[in-house]
């Protein structure tokens, strides 16, 4: 596009969307509001001129999420300064968010999808609110997709919201973009209706104003990137001057028009305008000249081993290659004076290359632990010689940029994340002192003084390791240390860590979002001349999340009466059947071959923190090529875990006879002639009108029922783990560990599939696929302990004696109930067709007493499982 057009161009930024951005959902859904805002002020400095916020995530209270976020933006003056586009598929998230917006809201969208009178309902809410809102070109029979139709909706609309009274200026039409050049012929005319459609709808509706999402006309160029943006340019070059306002669309991505290709440019607007009738095919042919291959980096690649061996050290490290790296080292070894001089010259000149790299988003994490691959082997090939050399020299120790002690805290085995960072640490010149998962806080405290560490990195997964960090920050307290506490893993957050953290500790205390933050964090801790301003800023950061929260208005709680009252009403005339063969049942050796088929891959990317969802994220523009490498690692891998047998995959499930009492499933152990009593807890945030206050219980019949249970576990990872390890290859150990989880979650997706067609047998003809499965689309639930619907981790150990766990699938817990094998999965089958997935969320004093007697535990004890469920 020309500059003279981007001047006029509205770009409406859409990162603050959790269907579309990962990294915002998992702030979101984390109640990490503070760094969430943070994400709408990026945008707007970035130059978004209206934030696009959408809250539409099934786990999600999106009402209350919606409302939440929209006030806090609204408090921030160089956010609230551009018009927030309120989006939802549900009214009444957008409504609820329209009563919580200070300036000029847009609504996206309105349509006559539903008929005249709904549309019309919501235009007039939209006006009661002073709301602009994106109309939709669709009605009752489907979206336009003609030149014709788009006029037709657009103009009808436009009369009838006139007709109302509806400011003309406020109404935003949104023709809707098609792909074009998809080889089907009815297709072609697409760009160009669109272009004709956004003139005719102007020239008909005075005032009114035109939208559109962009990337969808390049969808047949993925992963094209060259064409894509040419498409999108020249699109653009043609829509604005047609009329086009606003569209939504990474304006970072766009090309100055003057400066495409001119060959590409043609064979774009020769497609887009329909000037040809072989447009498509001549840019089909085109693209491929701009797709893959890199010839430059061809040749080099070739030529690389010609280089002299400082260079190609630097290369190895940089690309990750370990082939030649000890042959290179050895070269570079004899040539140096001492062997050190190869470390803190090439090596260290290599890993810089990589740390600015990444530092500066142009490398991911996954080539980053590559590198570290190649570093470590070659700095283990010289510490002999360097272990040689010092009887002789006594050279100075390598100087390191600092030393950190990392630790899984105790009850907690999980360890991916924390092996990551402390990869990258390594690998930007720190000593990382890693004292693996489960670790007591004296012991963490023992090592940092022994070893004279200049910071502590604590790392933890499941909720209970909050409280064990806690801990660790008030024995820290205690021993009267000072050193900086760095808080990371999944189930951290900014937020917990400046209520309840950072108040337990005199020290400086920093939450680390993730992996790519670590060094940032490190070396501006350690800097003479940054470090007191950076914790001072950051303490403040804590001291304003607490006043924030202070001052919130929390979201009011029914009694657990009242709450009860409002519980799910079942229909229990559509109960399942008694499970066809009921009893326990125990797998031995699932076959790995088969779980490979229904693994969720996206989940994986996202543990090397390449954000996006599988198979797109393939062919994405920025990550693409890191995730296809990191996913051809990972075939490969899965192959030989398959082929050579590394893994074995161990599984229990059983279903038992059960009633519903209260908020409570009495089980029946028909063998055993006792009942086990399941407590569950009940959502208590007073909901808007139609909405039940949840608890699992309510898909139980207090008539009688039946209720199952499961726990896989993948076995066997120890010895493949320590090998990897022994060569240096953390890579390697954590593609392995990442896809024992996956292989754990499929097992868990392939049993209950095993158990809804067969054992339990109510879905006898269920036939999906596995993207079916990993969207839920079947009937049922396996809610695990630990998760939103039934977030009390204690829960397990009266499943795990149901189904005799330890003895029949060989899993066991830790003291805060983590299971070990890491890679493994328990939770409920529910059966019943209305059952669904919920966050029981906060809960009163009430129902915690409750709850404590129904355990029949301490009051001290459920506080301290509950304790995220109560603050
Ligand atoms: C963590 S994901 C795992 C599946 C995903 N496809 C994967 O491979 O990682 C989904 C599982 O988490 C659990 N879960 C999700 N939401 C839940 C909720 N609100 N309450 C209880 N359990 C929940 C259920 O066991 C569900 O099957």
């Amino acid at each position: 596009m020309s500059e003279q057009n981007t001047a006029r161009f509205v770009n409406i930024g859409e990162r603050t969307n959790v269907t579309g951005s990962a990294r915002f959902k998992k702030l979101i859904m984390a109640d990490d509001y503070a760094t969430a805002v943070e994400v709408a002020r990026e945008q707007v400095e970035n130059g978004a001129q209206v934030v696009d916020v959408n809250m539409d995530e099934g786990l999600l209270d999106s009402e209350h999420a919606m409302t939440t976020f929209l006030k806090l933006i609204s408090a921030e003056p160089d956010i609230a300064r551009v018009p927030v586009m309120i989006d939802s598929s549900k009214w009444t998230v957008i409504e609820a968010g329209l009563k919580c917006v200070s300036g000029k809201p847009i609504v996206n969208s309105i349509s006559m999808k539903e008929g005249e009178e709904a549309f019309l309902a919501q235009a007039r809410k939209c006006m009661e609110y002073g709301a602009a809102a994106v109309v939709m070109a669709f009605d009752e029979t489907g979206q336009a997709d003609t030149r014709d139709r788009k006029v037709e909706i657009c103009s009808r609309a436009y009369d009838l919201l006139t007709g109302m009274g509806f400011p003309p200026e406020d109404i935003i039409f949104d023709p809707n973009i098609f792909a074009v050049a998809t080889g089907i012929e009815e297709h072609d005319r697409y760009g160009l209706d669109f272009l004709e459609a956004v003139a005719e709808i102007k020239r008909r509706c005075p005032h009114a104003k035109t939208s559109g999402g962009l990337s969808n006309l390049s969808f047949s160029f993925r992963g094209n990137e060259t064409v894509r943006r040419a498409m999108h340019s020249v699109f653009l070059f043609h829509a604005i001057p047609a009329g086009l306002d606003m569209a939504i669309v990474n304006a970072g991505q766009l090309d100055v028009y003057d400066q495409i290709d001119p060959k590409l440019r043609e064979a774009c607007e020769d497609v887009i305008l329909m000037r040809r009738p072989d447009s498509t095919q001549r840019l089909i042919d085109l693209a491929e000249s701009y797709k893959g291959h890199d010839p430059r980096a061809e040749k080099e690649a070739a030529e690389w081993r010609g280089w002299p061996v400082a260079k190609r050290l630097e290369h190895a490290l940089v690309k990750g290659i370990d082939a030649d790296v000890v042959a290179d080292t050895e070269e570079a070894r004899q040539e140096f004076a001492r062997p050190i001089e190869v470390i803190e010259g090439p090596l260290m000149d290599g890993m810089n290359v990589v740390g600015d790299l990444f530092g500066s988003g142009k490398m991911f994490l996954p080539q980053v632990v590559k590198s570290a691959r190649v570093m470590k082997k070659a700095v283990a090939h010289l510490i002999p010689f360097i272990e040689a050399e010092k009887d002789k020299l006594a050279p100075e120790d390598r100087k390191a940029k600092g030393k950190i002690v990392m630790a899984t805290v105790k009850g907690d085995v999980h360890d991916i994340g924390k092996n990551i960072v402390g990869v990258v640490l390594q690998c930007n010149g720190y000593d990382v002192v890693d004292l693996g998962v489960m670790a007591p806080w004296s012991t963490i405290l023992q090592t940092a003084q022994d070893e004279k560490a200049d910071m502590i990195g604590l790392s933890g997964l499941i909720t209970p390791s909050l409280d064990e960090m806690v801990t660790v920050a008030e024995e820290m307290t205690r021993a009267g240390m000072t050193m900086p506490l760095l808080i990371g893993g999944a189930t951290t957050s900014k937020v917990h860590t400046a209520l309840r953290i950072d108040p337990a500790y005199d020290g400086p205390v920093i939450y680390v979002l993730d992996a790519s933050r670590a060094v940032g964090v490190a070396s501006r801790l350690l800097s003479d001349t940054q470090c007191d301003e950076f914790v001072a800023t950051t303490a403040a950061d804590y001291e304003h999340v607490r006043e924030v929260r202070a001052g919130k208005t929390q979201s009011a709680l029914l009694s657990l009466a009242d709450a009860r009252a409002n519980g799910f009403d079942a229909d229990m005339s559509d109960k399942p059947a008694p499970p066809a063969k009921p009893g326990v049942h125990v797998f031995d050796d699932w076959s790995l071959a088969e779980l490979t088929d229904y693994i969720d891959w996206t989940p994986f990317f996202r543990a090397w923190e390449l954000h996006g969802n599988y198979p797109a994220i393939l062919e994405d523009p920025v990550v693409g090529e890191t995730a296809r490498s990191l996913f051809a690692d990972a075939q490969d891998m899965l192959g030989k875990i398959v082929a050579e047998k590394w893994l074995t995959a161990k599984g229990v499930c059983g279903f038992w006879p059960c009633a519903r009492d209260d908020d409570d499933v009495t089980i029946h152990r028909v063998n055993r002639e006792e009942h086990v009593r399941l407590p569950f807890l009940r959502q208590q945030v007073k909901k808007s009108r139609e909405r039940a206050n949840f608890c699992l219980a309510d898909f139980i019949d207090r008539d009688g029922d039946w209720i199952g249970g499961f726990a896989v576990g993948i076995h066997g990872i120890e010895p493949h783990s320590a090998r990897f390890l022994a060569d240096k290859d953390d890579y390697s150990d954590i593609l392995l560990k990442a896809l024992s989880d996956r292989l754990a979650e499929a097992f868990a997706e392939t049993l209950h599939r095993h158990v809804r067609t067969d054992l339990w047998g109510y879905a006898p003809g269920e036939q999906l696929d596995n993207t079916a499965l990993i969207k839920e689309k079947y009937r049922g639930i396996r809610p695990a302990p630990g998760y939103p619907a039934c977030p009390d981790h204690s829960l397990k150990p009266i499943l795990f004696d149901l189904l005799d766990v330890p003895g029949s699938a060989g899993i066991t817990l830790t003291e805060n109930f983590a299971m070990l094998p890491t890679s493994a999965v328990s939770g409920f089958y529910f059966a019943h067709p209305q059952a669904e997935y919920f966050g029981v969320a906060r809960i009163g004093r009430d129902q915690l007493a409750d709850y404590t007697e129904r355990r029949g535990a301490d009051l001290a004890v459920t506080e301290r499982w509950l304790r995220p469920n109560l603050d």
